[in-house]
């Protein structure tokens, strides 16, 4: 039968401006991201992958790039899920500062390692650290991480995958995922195969809607999937790739 799943990622958040490592912390929209929505709103209508479901992260950037985007393309009314495993990697004591600085206090190899390696997680971060989330009642009943690699992001969202959004697939219905850079790197992993070591190279541009097509089996169709507009995802994607240099 086959079905349609469409991956977002946020647009720029204010901590995607000013180059700080985010995780968590639970940032909202700039005006640039707000336009991004927009415009990946104007492609899911232009290309009619009309999304039937939402799922979403508990986090402000991917709920209001979702209600943005979904109000552009006239589906602002379908139904909801919102879950803490779509959260963009938790990345410890990393929060709050910026790329740069980390880059140029660790050197590249460190900071790339915890950036994109699958298993290396930056250092903890510190319950009383401002930019900790314990104690936030939106994680009442999970233990909130400390800190993530993207292999920890795996295993929490792959129960999620197969326990709501296959879900919704096999219903046959359209499904869009509006989440973060890691945590779709994390899907897409999943959904592609690709090794521990690949992984690395995988950037996902801001609002750029990223369509899959699956078999019977919820396997791509096209590895890869496809963007709807393939020039803006893959400048985009190096402009992320370029952070911290
Ligand atoms: O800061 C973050 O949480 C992520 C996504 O914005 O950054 P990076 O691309 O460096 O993993």
């Amino acid at each position: 039968m086959g079905a349609t799943l469409v991956l977002l990622r946020h647009g720029e958040s204010e901590w995607n401006a000013l180059n700080l490592s985010t995780g968590w912390v639970d940032v909202d929209l700039t005006e640039k991201g707000r336009d991004e929505a927009v415009n990946g709103g104007k492609l899911i209508l232009e290309a009619g992958v009309l999304p039937d479901v939402l799922h979403t992260s508990l986090l402000r950037r991917a709920i209001n790039t979702a209600h943005i985007a979904l109000g552009t393309a006239d589906r602002h009314w379908i139904p909801v899920r919102r879950d803490w495993r779509l959260n963009e990697r938790h990345y410890g004591a990393l929060q709050g500062r910026n790329k740069k600085d980390t880059l140029q206090t660790f050197g590249e190899e460190q900071f790339n390692l915890w950036r994109r390696s699958y298993d290396v997680p930056p250092p903890p971060l510190a319950d009383d650290s401002e930019f900790s989330q314990v104690g936030d009642p939106r994680y009442a009943g999970i233990e909130v991480p400390k800190t993530e690699c993207l292999k920890d992001v795996v295993d929490r969202l792959i129960p999620y995958w197969e326990g709501a959004i296959v879900p919704d697939l096999r219903a046959g219905k359209t499904v869009l995922v509006t989440a973060h850079g890691n945590s779709l790197r994390a899907l897409v992993k999943h959904l592609d195969g690709i090794s521990d070591a690949d992984i690395a190279a995988l950037n996902i541009p801001t609002a750029q809607p990223l369509v899959y097509r699956l078999d019977d089996d919820f396997r791509p169709t096209v590895a890869g999937g496809e963007y709807l507009d393939p020039e803006a995802a893959a400048a985009a994607a190096a402009a992320v790739a370029n952070q911290g240099k």
